[in-house]
Formats: C-alpha cells, sequence, structure tokens
C-alpha cells in the first residue's frame, strides 16, 4: 500500500522522504508551469536542487507517447537504473506519465509523487493509476503501479487558480456522494470566489482518505475501485470529443458535466432522489458552465464511450451508479436510448 503524507513541513517532509528511500539517482519531473511555479518552492532542499531534471509541456493534451518517450530517453541518457528515484512534482498528467514512466523503465524504478494542483492532489496522485492517453482515449495505455509515498501539501493551492480549483474539488464532489451526505452537505457549500484555504485542506486529506478507503479494498479496480469511476464514462467522452475538436477542457470540468448524465442516469435506473440530483446540478452549473454540444454529437460520444475501460462488452456501455448518496451500484448497463436521454438532461441543465 502507498504511503500518503498529509504534510504540514514541505520541506523537512520532503527530506525525510528522500533520505529514506535508498536510490543511487534522484531525477524530477515538472511541466513548464510547475518548473517555474513549484519547483522553487523546494529547492531549498538540496537534493531537490541537485537533482537531474526532465521537464515537458503542460496540459493533458501533452500526457503522450511522444513525451512519455522523451522521460525515457532522459532517463536513459542520464545513467538512471533500476535503483534510480523519480519525483513527479505536478498535477494529474505528470504524475499520471511519471507513473508510467516509472513502471516500464527498466521494468519498474520508485517514485515519489508530489501533486501541485488539487486534482492531483485528491485524485491522480493517489491510488497508483498511471498511463497516457492514446488515439484520442483518455488513459488508454497504463499499468496499476503505485507511489512509494504520495506527499500532499496545501502549500501549493496557492498557486492555483479558480478553475484548477474548481476541477479538483468535482473529484472532492464525487467522493463525498459515493460516500457520505453530510459530506456532500458540506461540499455544497464551497464558494469558489472566496476560498478559505483551511476550510478547503480539511476537506482535501477527508477526500483522500475516502480514496483510500476504496483503493486499499481494490487496489486493480475489480469491484468496489470502479465507484471512483463516477462521473468518468460520460466525462471522459466529453473530454475526449473536446481534444478532438481542438477545445481542450479541464478534466476535472467534464467529471463535474459527466456527474450531472450519470447522477440522472442513477435517478432514472437506480432511483437516486431527485432532490440530491437537482442540489448537485444546480452546484456543477454554477460553478462550472457548460461544455457545448448539441444532438447531433451525441451517436460520435456513445461510441467513444463504448472504449470505457469498464465495459464487459465491446457493444454495451458500463457506469457507476448510485442508489442515493453514499450508495453505490457497480456494473450498470445503460441502453443507448437513456444514455441520450442522460445527454437531453445535461444540455437542459446548463442551459444549451
Ligand atoms: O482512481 C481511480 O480508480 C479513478 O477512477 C479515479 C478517477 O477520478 C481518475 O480520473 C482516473 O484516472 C480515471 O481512470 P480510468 O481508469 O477511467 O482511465
Amino acid at each position: 500500500m502507498q504511503r500518503i503524507i498529509k504534510s504540514t513541513n514541505l520541506i523537512t517532509d520532503i527530506e525525510k522522504t528522500v533520505s529514506g528511500i535508498k536510490h543511487d539517482k534522484l531525477f524530477v519531473l515538472t511541466d513548464e508551469h510547475t518548473a517555474n511555479l513549484c519547483f522553487p518552492i523546494l529547492e531549498p532542499f538540496a537534493a531537490i536542487k541537485n537533482a537531474s531534471r526532465i521537464v515537458i509541456p503542460a496540459n493533458d493534451t501533452n500526457k503522450t507517447l511522444e513525451n512519455l518517450a522523451h522521460i525515457w530517453k532522459h532517463l536513459t541518457q542520464n545513467g538512471a537504473t533500476r535503483h534510480s528515484l523519480l519525483i513527479n512534482l505536478g498535477g494529474g498528467m505528470i504524475t499520471d506519465i511519471g507513473g508510467f514512466a516509472a513502471a516500464t523503465f527498466k521494468r519498474g524504478i520508485t517514485y515519489v509523487n508530489i501533486p501541485t494542483t488539487l486534482l492531483g492532489a485528491v485524485d491522480a496522485a493517489v491510488g497508483g493509476k498511471t498511463g497516457i492517453n492514446f488515439e484520442g482515449f483518455k488513459n488508454e495505455i497504463g499499468a496499476f503501479y503505485p507511489a512509494e509515498c504520495v506527499l500532499i501539501s496545501s502549500r501549493f493551492f496557492h498557486t492555483l487558480g479558480r478553475e484548477d480549483i474548481l476541477s479538483g474539488f468535482s473529484e472532492m464532489l464525487k467522493h463525498a456522494l459515493i460516500s457520505a451526505e453530510a459530506e456532500w452537505e458540506r461540499l455544497l457549500a464551497f464558494d469558489a470566489g472566496n476560498i478559505d484555504y483551511e476550510w478547503l485542506t480539511d476537506a482535501v486529506f477527508r477526500s483522500v482518505s475516502i480514496k483510500e478507503g476504496i483503493v486499499e479494498k481494490d487496489p486493480f479496480e475489480s469491484h468496489i475501485r470502479k465507484a471512483l469511476n463516477l462521473g468518468h464514462t460520460v466525462g471522459h467522452a466529453f473530454e475526449s470529443f473536446a481534444l478532438e475538436t481542438a477545445r481542450p477542457v479541464l478534466h476535472g470540468y467534464a467529471v463535474a458535466w459527466g456527474l450531472i448524465a450519470e447522477l440522472y442516469l442513477s435517478h432514472r435506473m437506480c432511483g437516486f432522489p431527485k432532490e440530491e440530483l437537482q442540489k448537485t446540478v444546480r452546484f456543477i452549473h454554477r460553478n462550472y458552465g457548460a461544455f457545448a454540444l448539441d444532438c447531433d454529437d451525441y451517436e460520435h460520444l456513445y461510441d467513444i464511450m463504448k472504449h470505457d475501460k469498464k465495459n464487459a462488452s465491446a457493444s454495451s456501455v458500463n457506469f457507476t451508479l448510485l442508489s442515493g448518496i453514499g450508495k453505490i451500484q457497480i456494473n450498470q448497463v445503460a441502453g443507448k436510448d437513456l444514455i441520450f436521454q442522460s445527454l437531453d438532461f445535461y444540455r437542459d441543465s446548463v442551459g444549451l
């Protein structure tokens, strides 16, 4: 099981973590943004300052085979061995691609995740899912390969803009929806225009504990871990479609919009209460706006959903749904008509 450190003193915790892992050479992977914004925060620690640095372009559009090859090349050309240590310093894109580079380089080297975005901290950096996008599909190639340690510090949250905060927040909302009504109520009170960072940090640590608890029960997603994919069948379809049409959206925004459609399916197929559906939809619409699509796009979105990793066959689409908050229903197959109705509901809800 990976070690999660809820860090209160970043430099001391990094020093302890790095010196506690035996390694011959240290590498730090960042993207162009974190290289400028976050790397300087860690520079007081000499080992990090002197580490071999790998920088790749920012954003999920760069979670590609080309950038993966760039990381492998850097490791090879700079004397990495099986005993080298890789630190992934960045958001979900960096921890996903860096984790996969670590999983595959010389059949596996040790790595540590230091998430610098809210989405990375509450979700992507935790749980050992690593990978890259391929042929337009999200995380199509990857491996379960947990970090030795995930060091979560709220220090980085202050470097984030409103959109990045909201992107991570939708995964927190998802964690609340699959766990407990009280947590969901608390999160609906969040005001992205006036962030109380202390409140946010507490909520982040509760959220990480929800994810940890699920991953511990089912690290390879054979059953209950599918709960963590709530909102993602439709969300990933929106995200892939957005990439294809050259109008990329943040992952957490796609998940928020995906939640609208999938809570509608939850209502229709599993009896998820209408009032909770409406409250969640209002919160999402107020904070996340809309991703534009029309009914001519439904067939194509459906085709993308047919590639979802949870599907049991190539011709049906498998969802994780809820019969109530905290009442998870995995392996729910929805028919095409109902999926299209959920997309109608999404469009109505966000005013399209
Ligand atoms: O950790 C998990 O399990 C999740 O499904 C969490 C998701 O929020 C995350 O976006 C994950 O990377 C999606 O994985 P995928 O298997 O649907 O590609």
